[in-house]
């Protein structure tokens, strides 16, 4: 999908929300253990009952990869139901890899190719020739971390190299790289404070901005200092939304919090 028609998905439906499947087979209601598949039978029943209030699905890779060929299953069968179901929504796979370029360009097959997600995220440390095979693909996109939302994002993130930050020296130097235009950057919704001068950096890209909900960040403070006139945002929330309740009726308290998170949405979107 292109970054034009995401944001004709975004106007459309009055969201920029990215529901997080960060499913934890330790976290989904008991009575699903029972099914074939339990991890997809969540996931499906989170899609269909959120879907018409956000524009893209986030699975955390991890989650899957903890339960081995059986997590692979699961994420390939959420993966292809969507394309299926709901072929107009936007998916990131939230892999955060990054390699010696001969690598990448197998990470890259993997989620663009094999599973057909629209984006990956990717974490920018090893430079140019790591993140440059993902960038290659057409239509797809790169999500690079640039100042994520956790307390360790003090640790390298904001060390001053040549009297600049390093999250800003990664934003301004891959703005360089081959196929730039594919770029989108993580910002972390617990940094809204930061958007302000991010956008005078990168004031037309896309950001992925989770940490909103269980991380405490603020929408408010998101669009207020990150959006564009394009909306430029895609606010993810997992846990807040996907584990709002473990009882039968799990599915349907998800959609009526990700129902809530739409409104704030529309109302920041009237703005514009
Ligand atoms: O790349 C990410 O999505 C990410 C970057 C970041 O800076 N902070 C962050 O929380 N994430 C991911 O976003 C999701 C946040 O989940 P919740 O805190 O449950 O909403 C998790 O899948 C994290 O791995």
């Amino acid at each position: 999908m292109t970054s034009q028609e995401l944001t004709e998905q975004i106007f459309k439906k009055k969201s920029f929300l990215c529901v997080g499947l960060d499913t934890d087979p330790d976290r989904i209601p008991t009575y699903l253990l029972s099914e074939e598949d339990p991890v997809f039978s969540f996931n499906k029943a989170i899609i269909d009952a959120t879907h018409e209030f956000c524009v893209a699905y986030k699975p955390n890779i991890a989650f899957y990869e903890a339960v081995g060929i059986d997590g692979w299953k699961a994420l390939k069968k959420t993966i292809d139901y969507l394309h299926t179901e709901y072929p107009e929504i936007y998916t990131i796979a939230d892999a955060k890899r990054g390699d010696i370029g001969n690598t990448s360009r197998m990470y890259a097959k993997a989620f663009f190719n094999d599973l057909g997600f629209d984006s990956v995220t990717v974490a920018p440390y090893m430079g140019k020739d790591s993140v440059e095979p993902f960038l290659e693909f057409t239509n797809k996109h790169t999500i690079l971390l640039a100042l994520t939302s956790n307390e360790g994002a003090f640790d390298f993130q904001t060390l001053e190299t040549d009297g600049e930050e390093l999250y800003r020296k990664v934003m301004k130097t891959s703005k360089n790289w081959k196929n730039a235009k594919n770029l989108m950057y993580v910002v972390g919704a617990t940094k809204a404070e930061f958007l302000g001068e991010i956008r005078k950096l990168i004031p037309e890209s896309f950001l992925l901005v989770p940490g909103v909900g269980a991380q405490g960040g603020s929408l408010e403070e998101v669009c207020k200092y990150g959006m564009t006139k394009n909306v430029g945002l895609l606010v993810n929330s997992s846990r807040k939304i996907i584990y709002a309740s473990d009882s039968s009726n799990f599915a349907e308290i998800a959609g009526a919090k990700a129902e809530a998170l739409q409104k704030q949405m529309a109302q920041e979107l009237e703005k514009l």
